[in-house]
């Protein structure tokens, strides 16, 4: 087991942190961990005034934050905040919009996620994304599962291979009988468990997720759930979601996000507070954080 905040139901806001004063909406609070924290020795990745464009718009705009290895960190906030925008940067699928660019920088295991010399696809190898609506190729189970490992040269072992990766997916059992079957036969749930065996399989180190129990029902999100917590002792997780509950059983580290409006009227994404999860959901430094996982806001 990782050691994954665990808690069941959302813990009470503080009295001191639940005050009705005015929400200062000029203050960024920028969190820097403690010195014996070890995301600070051990961090995969170091953004570092990241800002996201879409032509000439400011999406998000200066993001600073370390995820740390095998750790589960959320990215909660306000719909259209820059949940779903930043989690693309950590393998560049921003690269596949047209229009679409980082500035500042992405540092992975040190190096630039960015750099010229980087080849994207291996970057995406590495670093595995699951999306909303599960979506499995109209093949079978097996094919899916298959699929990557192929198309990067594997020809030995595949059995082995998806055997593994719908075992750690927690789906093996479900299936195992029925691996010619398509997959777009399984429920909602068990396609997001074949999509999260899928990503697996191509042996990545990162796996990001944007929304994935959303179109959900509360079983399957729960089975998602548990199946997060296991992985995470040999992946690290980034999760995109708009359930706080989820947001502080799952995680480790929650990244609370807003858009502010400018001198214009635009609105520009912008990291308000990351921290620790209970710390988060029990004594936000922030008057917005605060205000938004007691429901006032967002
Ligand atoms: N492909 C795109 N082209 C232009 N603007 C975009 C694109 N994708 C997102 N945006 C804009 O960037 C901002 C952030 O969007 P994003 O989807 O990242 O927010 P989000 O917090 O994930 O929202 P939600 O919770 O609703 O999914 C929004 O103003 C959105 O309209």
């Amino acid at each position: 087991m990782s050691s994954t905040n665990e808690p069941n139901d959302l813990p009470e806001v503080s009295e001191a942190a639940a005050g009705q004063e005015p929400i200062d909406l000029g203050r960024i609070v920028r969190h820097e961990p403690a010195a014996d924290d070890p995301i600070l020795s051990d961090p995969v990745f170091e953004v570092s005034d990241l800002s996201v464009f879409y032509d000439d718009y400011e999406a998000v705009r200066d993001v600073t934050m370390s995820i740390g290895h095998r750790r589960i960190t959320a990215m909660i906030g306000p719909s259209g905040c820059g949940k779903s925008t930043v989690l693309r940067c950590f393998n560049r699928m921003n690269d596949l919009i047209p229009g679409a660019r980082v500035a500042g920088k992405i540092a992975y295991h040190g190096e630039d996620l960015y750099a010229p010399h980087v080849d994207p696809i291996e970057v995406r190898r590495r670093i595995g994304m699951v999306f909303q609506k599960p979506n499995p190729f109209p093949k079978s189970i097996y094919d899916n599962i298959a699929y990557g490992p192929r198309v990067n040269g594997v020809r030995r072992g595949l059995d082995d291979i998806v055997e593994e990766a719908l075992v750690q997916a927690a789906l093996w059992d479900e299936v195992k009988d029925n691996l010619k079957g398509n997959a777009l036969a399984l429920s909602g749930g068990q396609q997001q468990r074949l999509c999260i065996a899928r990503t697996i399989a191509v042996k990545p180190e990162v796996i990001l997720m944007d929304e994935p129990c959303s179109a959900l029902d509360p079983i399957a999100t729960a089975k998602i759930e548990d199946l997060m917590k296991t992985l995470a002792r040999a992946y690290t997780i980034i999760i995109v979601t708009h359930n706080m509950q989820q947001a502080a059983r799952v995680s480790d580290r929650t990244a609370f996000l807003t858009a502010d409006v400018d001198e214009n009227g635009v609105r520009h994404g912008r990291l308000v507070e990351y921290d620790r999860t209970t710390q988060i959901f029990t004594t936000p430094s922030d008057k917005r954080t605060e205000a938004y996982i007691t429901g006032r806001f967002g």
